[in-house]
């Protein structure tokens, strides 16, 4: 098969070489015939037919060659069959409307793969779990760039520097893999067991739930404050100044466009790389100088305790623990060389990031709290009589119901419903030559529906209460990502939201205010989120 395509490849390039030769030949015949013409006779009006037919002859050249470099093209590269082909032509263009749907129905139609032509290019669709493991794991040294261009406010982070060395949304080179492990390791290391759960549970006394609030902007000045305590834990202490509050509110105005994934933004996109011109662009650049205040501080508070080292025992609690330190830790093995900025924006993406998926999670699960309210109460009994009134990382693995809530409402509303990669090389996999720059998508939402599940669209806690742990197809479940490039807290995410969302049980009552969304309204973009909706808190008394 390899054979016969790399018969056809080199067939066409020879058609290519040929047709680019009878251009040539043709162009020189025509130029001899101009210079031979009789320039006495009718000049004028022979000069200006001979200027339009040679600049027809010129089109029809270009037009022919790059006929024939598509067809090289499409010949030398080969992907799965899907509705990019021309019969299919309007599924393709529906895609982006009806995703959620889409999604589904292109698991459906193409059980392995299929190839979708996006607005942000051409998409290879991975709807089996060995496919994607094969690529986001087997294949993740080839496949590893985070999606680029589709932010807005990232285009242009720095100038003259293609690829950023953010985290979350783009990178693929040295620095990506050196700041991956260096979060891994501050997580594993300094906070898991420490001090992050007095840090949650700070940040869960200070959410005031107001008799009727906002879902979404509760739940995210939660994570964000969270975030800013586990990344720079120095800021909290300004946490009440004004340029605080306006940073906060900036992050929030960027966490309201940033999911978005239509067409209408890719067009705002282009725009914006043409004129420069953007509110989300000047928003993130304020956000960045904010952000850089910080390391500039870090600095000069290293700087002033290893004056006072020069006179003191240094004593390893003298070291700042949070992500923030330890990015600083790698600079010197970083290539190309970490700057302040680079450091400005990895910090942002760890907190936008973390603030928006914790979002996105919480919101879903006090949706389903208001939805299935039978359900939520076991889990707050369960929270009530384990007496979990006060966060606790390690106990939270006991609260089985409560985690088995989690679980659901993650399988149904994934957060992030396809992870998309891009490829760095060309490259062959399976019958196929992939071409450098083509996306790779984990259909992480067909999974958690596929038929691997018994009664894939119920709520069902039992599934995941089951004695024989064997009956959960492990395989088609991942709401946090895949392989090396998955999500750097995935190991503590279902225990960290069981007991943020324990907490809350155990301390309030939630009530509809109105009609509430479905799960198969809001956002659906490169995320997953509820619209915006209001619950009712009532505080509960403290009993055990
Ligand atoms: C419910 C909460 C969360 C969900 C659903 C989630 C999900 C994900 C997913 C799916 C990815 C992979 C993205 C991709 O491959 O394109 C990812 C990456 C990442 N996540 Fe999370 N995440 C959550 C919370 C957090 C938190 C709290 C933090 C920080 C403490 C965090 C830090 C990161 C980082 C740094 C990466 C990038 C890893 C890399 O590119 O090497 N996430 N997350």
């Amino acid at each position: 098969m390899e054979n016969i395509t790399e018969n056809i490849v080199e067939k066409v390039e020879l058609a290519a070489d040929v047709g680019i030769k009878v251009a040539n030949v043709v162009s020189n015949a025509f130029e001899a015939t101009v210079a031979d013409t009789d320039h006495s006779a009718g000049a004028e009006e022979g000069t200006l037919m001979n200027y339009f037919t040679s600049f027809g002859i010129h089109i029809a050249m270009v037009i022919i060659v790059i006929l024939l470099k598509w067809q090289y093209d499409r010949n030398r590269y080969r992907y799965p069959k899907g509705p990019r082909d021309w019969r299919n032509i309007k599924d393709a263009i529906s895609f982006h409307r009806k995703k959620r749907e889409n999604l589904l129905a292109l698991a459906t139609d193409y059980p392995d793969s299929c190839t979708v032509i996006t607005h942000v290019g051409r998409l290879v669709l991975l709807n089996d779990p060995t496919l994607i493991n094969e690529i986001f794991i087997g294949r993740a040294d080839l496949v590893s760039n985070k999606v680029d261009g589709y932010l807005e406010n990232q285009l242009r982070y720095k100038e003259g520097k293609f690829i950023r060395t953010g985290i979350v949304f783009r990178h693929q080179d040295h620095n990506a893999r050196i700041v991956h492990k260096a979060l891994v390791q501050q997580l594993d290391n300094n906070l898991i067991g420490k001090h992050l759960d007095s840090l949650v549970q700070e940040q869960l006394k200070q959410m005031r739930l107001s008799e009727t609030f906002d879902v979404r902007r509760t739940t995210f000045y939660f994570g964000v404050r969270l975030l800013i305590s586990l990344t720079c834990s120095s800021t909290m202490s300004s946490i009440d100044d004004k340029a605080f509050e306006l940073f906060e509110q900036n992050l929030y105005k960027i966490s309201k466009v940033i999911h978005e994934d239509t067409i209408e933004k890719s067009a705002k996109i282009a725009i914006t790389q043409l004129t420069g011109l953007s509110e989300t662009l000047d928003i993130n650049e304020n956000v960045l100088d904010y952000i850089k205040t910080w390391i500039k501080y870090r600095h000069s508070d290293i700087n002033r305790t290893e004056d006072t080292n020069n006179e003191q025992i240094v004593t390893s609690t003298t070291k700042t623990n949070d992500f923030l330190q330890a990015i600083l830790d790698i600079i010197d093995q970083s290539v190309p060389r970490l700057d302040e900025d680079d450091i400005a924006a990895c910090v942002l993406d760890i907190i936008m990031h973390g603030s928006e998926m914790l979002k996105g999670a919480l919101s879903w699960l006090l949706l389903y709290t208001v939805k299935y309210p039978e359900e939520a109460d076991t889990c707050r009994r369960e929270a009530r009589d384990n007496g979990y009134s006060t966060f606790n990382l390690s106990s939270a693995e006991t609260l089985r119901q409560t985690q088995a809530f989690v679980k659901e409402v993650l399988r149904l509303s994934p957060v992030v419903p396809i992870v998309i990669h891009s490829t760095l090389q060309d490259f062959k996999w399976r019958n196929f030559h992939i071409q450098k720059r083509t996306l790779f998508g984990a259909n992480v939402f067909a999974l958690h529906h596929s038929i691997a599940w018994k009664e894939s669209t119920k709520f069902d806690l039992t599934r995941w209460l089951e004695q024989d742990e064997s009956t959960i197809p492990t395989h088609s479940y991942a709401p946090f990502g895949f392989g090396p490039r998955a999500c750097i807290a995935e190991k503590y995410l279902f225990n960290l939201l069981t007991g943020i969302f324990a907490v809350l049980l155990y301390h309030n009552n939630f009530d509809k205010t109105g009609s509430l969304p479905e799960p198969t309204e809001g956002t659906f973009g490169l995320a997953n989120m509820p619209p915006k909706y209001s619950l009712k808190a009532t505080p509960l008394s403290t009993r055990s």
